[in-house]
């Protein structure tokens, strides 16, 4: 019979522990040190790169890696930025005070959505925590970053969620178990995410959570009353707060329902192929990185947020306008104000350690500062004549009680860690001033007994000193140590010297250390009691830090304007747009030294020219045009100004690009197929104020078949009620003959020089089509060899001959339009119901003969029609 392993109790409470956190990696506090075992610790020991052990458990050997206590703090991002969850397992009683085994507990979780720490934090991004619900209808959906209290909801279809989860980008994802499949369908692997119970996902545990949370009786104050999937997902991220140890969540105040009519629509193809702010390769630049000027880490995050969702509403977009428009015009209240913003520190993350208890003393004073550099900003505010400026500094609260007590009750210079002492100002507490006055007066003491004992003595040289081992002693070099009294108690012997203690010695010793003991105690119970203090004005703290995001994201705004020309658009609700001069705000930046950014202007309107074709050469700048056009929108709409010399905008509400690349193909899916339904999907949701830019669509397939294919969308856009505006930029000059058929459709191309042999790239939209695609000339220009050159020159010349571009076009014009575009009109009907029919099949209950049942059902619609 094999021997019973026989385990430590340290082992046993180590394995309670670890079973009821099976998914986390566990920090075992034993003494200074956290300790991880087995599986544990051979990760531990991987990411740190720490020494593995191994170790006797009973009969067993078991892996060990530890680090001091003190070194958690650098160790613990490192940890979560590997992807761990990390319990942290604290020693819950004094050691020395107990005889059994020091009680543990979990104090902790870390996972990389929930982190307080700011070593894992970065500090112009929020760290989202996401829950998604796959309702029947719709999806549900909540973020929350813990370290700042934001905490916001949703709901709507996939593609909406799809959306919001790429703009947000948060760290993890919360998922119920049975959901798993239909994630990865939406969103495949690009998120850290983490599988839950089913049966949290339920609206009444929800709105109790939520209402427990909030302390209401119903959320209609919040007004996400209906929004009934959002909710769920809402109160998952909560009971996921609490699973992780987190209970400490006043600053998580209120929860704000993002309004997906708000908000201009731009699906994930539209943020990757702006390169919004995740660049497509790591050495590109985002247009974030271009107009983020902002200096706080407050505001930083905050552009971000107008970045996610630029507004649809004409009066909220000019009110940014305005505000631009004054702090251009007064400089000298925005040096003021952005003078001040560098001494506040990040506000928002300040307090939400307050909510949590948190907060190092160094950090309450840093609160403090921070609060007293925002006055300023208020009185200058007050001072202006605009209105909106004036409402902002009204929000803000100079918070006068709040720094007084500071200033009364902390040192100023506070130490990050209490147990370092010096934390509570002197004449604050009239206790520890005199703990402190027996513990500090010491020296005088000692100093009086010294020349007392050598005085009865008739010892000249004596030395008092401490060490860890027996305390305060009195040292006696050899020549004298036969003076020394009886009562004198000898502790050590040196080469020269002898060491001693007396009573009095000791007895002094107990009350220093008493009192530096109770010192202790007190100042954290003192600091203790200003934290709570001070959680009164978590809201408060709250506003002001959004105010003052709000200031600092307008003032990098003038900035951008000042220093890059930006000019202020028009914002209209007609359904035109006209930019004149416009240029790419990221390109302009990155151009070599001496070469300057060619301006271009755009009109697109419903009367006359809803849709121009771009024609020209390869790397003549069609791409640069279509994503500045875009650009433009979208920096108007988020409240910036913008990089033209003048932009009219009808409001936009939703912006789409495609481009047809032939990077996909690593996603497994034809180029093409791909590139198709991403078309699809935009002509399926077009409306009249939508901007669509196309750019080299249909270049995933055959010459033939992608005219055609450009050739029917660009024909779908134009016959379309909503009547979109369009631009196309193609390759395919054959695409220049629609304007004979096509009132709305201009042909445009983007000039170059041809001087010999060479191509000298004008970069200037001229109105006309262009007819040679000149890839060629860029295939020499690359440095291709004489000979193929040659050859292709001849090759073309002879398809030409045999397919002239004419030909091609009026084969097409010859064909007329098919009354229903059946392809993509998926309004028909018919074609809806059988869609609906094949999209609820269950293929993996369906048996082969109702496969042929429901097969010959469709055939029945379809021959009736
Ligand atoms: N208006 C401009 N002024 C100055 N440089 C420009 C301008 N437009 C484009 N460029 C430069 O030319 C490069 C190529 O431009 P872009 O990618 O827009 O060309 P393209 O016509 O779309 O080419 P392709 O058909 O190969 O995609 C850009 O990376 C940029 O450096």
């Amino acid at each position: 019979m094999a021997q019973k392993a026989k385990v430590t109790p340290l082992m046993k409470q180590y394995n309670a522990i670890k079973n009821k956190y099976p998914d986390a990696l566990l920090l075992f506090r034993v003494g200074d040190f956290y300790e991880t075992f087995g599986e544990d610790a051979v990760k531990t020991a991987r990411i740190l790169n720490i020494v593995l052990t191994n170790r006797n458990n009973g009969s067993e050997r078991t892996e060990l890696a530890g680090f001091p206590h003190h070194s958690l703090n650098s160790y613990l991002p490192k940890l979560v930025k590997a992807g761990e969850r990390v319990a942290i397992c604290d020693q819950l009683e004094d050691p020395k005070k107990t005889k059994k085994i020091v009680k543990r507990g979990v104090t902790e979780l870390v996972t990389p959505g929930v982190a307080l720490n700011d070593e894992v934090l970065q500090s112009r991004s929020n760290n989202f925590l996401a829950a998604i619900h796959f309702g029947k209808k719709q999806l549900g959906i909540s973020f929350l970053d813990v370290s700042t209290g934001e905490f916001l909801t949703a709901q709507g279809n996939a593609a909406y969620i799809d959306k919001l989860m790429r703009n947000f980008q948060p760290s993890e994802v919360l998922i119920s178990k049975k959901d798993k499949l239909k994630f990865v369908e939406l969103l495949g692997k690009d998120f850290h995410e983490f599988y839950m119970e089913d049966w949290l996902f339920k609206i009444d545990y929800a709105k109790e959570n939520l209402n427990t949370h909030f302390n209401t009786n119903s959320l209609k104050g919040f007004g996400v009353e209906d929004l009934e999937e959002g909710l769920v997902a809402a109160g998952v991220v909560l009971h996921y707060l609490s699973e992780t140890q987190h209970h400490q969540l006043k600053h998580i105040s209120s929860i704000l329902r993002i309004a997906e009519d708000a908000y201009v629509w731009m699906d994930k193809f539209t943020i990757r192929n702006l390169e919004l702010y995740q660049a497509t390769n790591q050495q590109a630049v985002t247009l974030l990185d271009v107009i983020d000027k902002s200096i706080s880490p407050m505001g930083s995050r905050l552009l971000k947020r107008w970045l996610a969702l630029p507004l649809k509403n004409k009066e909220a977009i000019k009110k940014r306008h305005q505000m631009i428009d004054f702090l251009l015009k007064n400089p000298s209240l925005q040096h003021l104000i952005q003078n001040q913003l560098k001494q506040i520190s990040d506000l928002e993350r300040l307090i939400s350690k307050v909510a949590t208890q948190k907060i190092s003393p160094r950090e309450v004073n840093q609160l403090k500062f921070s609060i007293a550099a925002i006055s300023p900003i208020k009185e200058a505010l007050q001072k202006t004549n605009s209105e909106a400026f004036q409402v902002l500094a009204e929000n803000i609260n100079s918070c006068q009680l709040l720094q007084q007590k500071i200033t009364e009750a902390l040192a100023e210079d506070a130490p990050v860690n209490i147990n370092k002492g010096h934390v509570i100002a002197p004449g604050f507490n009239k206790e520890l001033d005199e703990l402190r006055s027996i513990a500090f007066s010491g020296k005088d003491y000692l100093d009086e007994m010294l020349e007392r004992e050598s005085q009865t003595t008739g010892i000249p040289k004596l030395k008092i000193a401490s060490n860890n081992v027996f305390g305060y002693y009195i040292e006696v070099r050899n020549t004298h140590k036969d003076k020394v009294p009886d009562n004198w108690i000898r502790k050590q012997t040196l080469v020269n010297a002898e060491r001693y203690i007396t009573e009095e010695l000791k007895t002094y010793e107990a009350k220093i250390l008493g009192a530096e003991e109770k010192i202790h105690l007190l100042e954290q119970e003192l600091f203790q009691q200003l934290v709570v203090w001070l959680s009164d004005y978590i809201k408060v703290v709250q506003q002001n830090s959004f105010q003052i995001a709000q200031i600092d994201v307008l003032c990098s705004f003038a900035q951008l304007a000042r220093e890059e020309h930006y000019v202020e658009p028009e914002i209209n609700e007609g359904l035109d747009l006209i930019i004149e001069e416009g240029r790419h705000p990221v390109i302009e930046k990155q151009l070599p030294a001496g070469e300057s950014y060619i301006s271009n202007s755009v009109k697109l309107n419903q009367e006359d020219q809803q849709i121009i074709m771009i024609t020209g050469p390869n790397m003549s700048g069609k791409s640069a045009l279509l994503r500045q056009t875009a650009l433009i929108v979208l920096l108007a709409q988020m409240g910036s100004f913008v990089p033209a010399k003048s932009a009219q905008i009808g409001i936009v509400d939703k912006i789409f690009t495609r481009v047809g690349a032939s990077d996909n193909i690593s996603m497994g899916e034809s180029t093409f197929m791909v590139e198709m339904n991403e078309t699809a999907s935009i002509l399926n949701n077009i409306s009249p104020r939508s901007l669509v830019l196309l750019d080299e669509i249909g270049r995933g397939t055959s010459t033939y078949d992608g005219i055609s294919i450009a050739w029917a969308i660009s024909e779908y856009l134009h016959e379309h009620p909503a009547q979109a505006k369009t631009l196309f930029a193609t390759h395919y000059h054959e695409l220049n003959e629609m304007t004979q058929k096509f009132e709305r459709i201009k042909n445009y191309n983007v000039s170059i020089k041809q001087l010999k042999n060479k191509i000298l790239f004008l970069r200037k939209l001229v109105p006309g089509g262009s007819n040679h695609s000149f890839g060629i000339h860029v295939a020499k220009m690359a440095g291709m060899p004489q000979h193929v050159i040659h050859r292709a020159n001849k090759i073309l010349e002879k398809l030409e001959q045999s397919h002239g571009s004419e030909e091609i076009s009026a084969t097409i014009n010859k064909s007329e339009p098919e009354p229903q575009l059946s392809f993509f009109n998926l309004d028909d009907p018919l074609l809806e119901q059988i869609k609906e029919e094949i999209i609820h099949l269950d293929i993996n209950t369906l048996t082969p003969v109702e496969a042929l049942m429901k097969l010959n059902e469709i055939k029945r619609l379809l021959s009736k029609e």
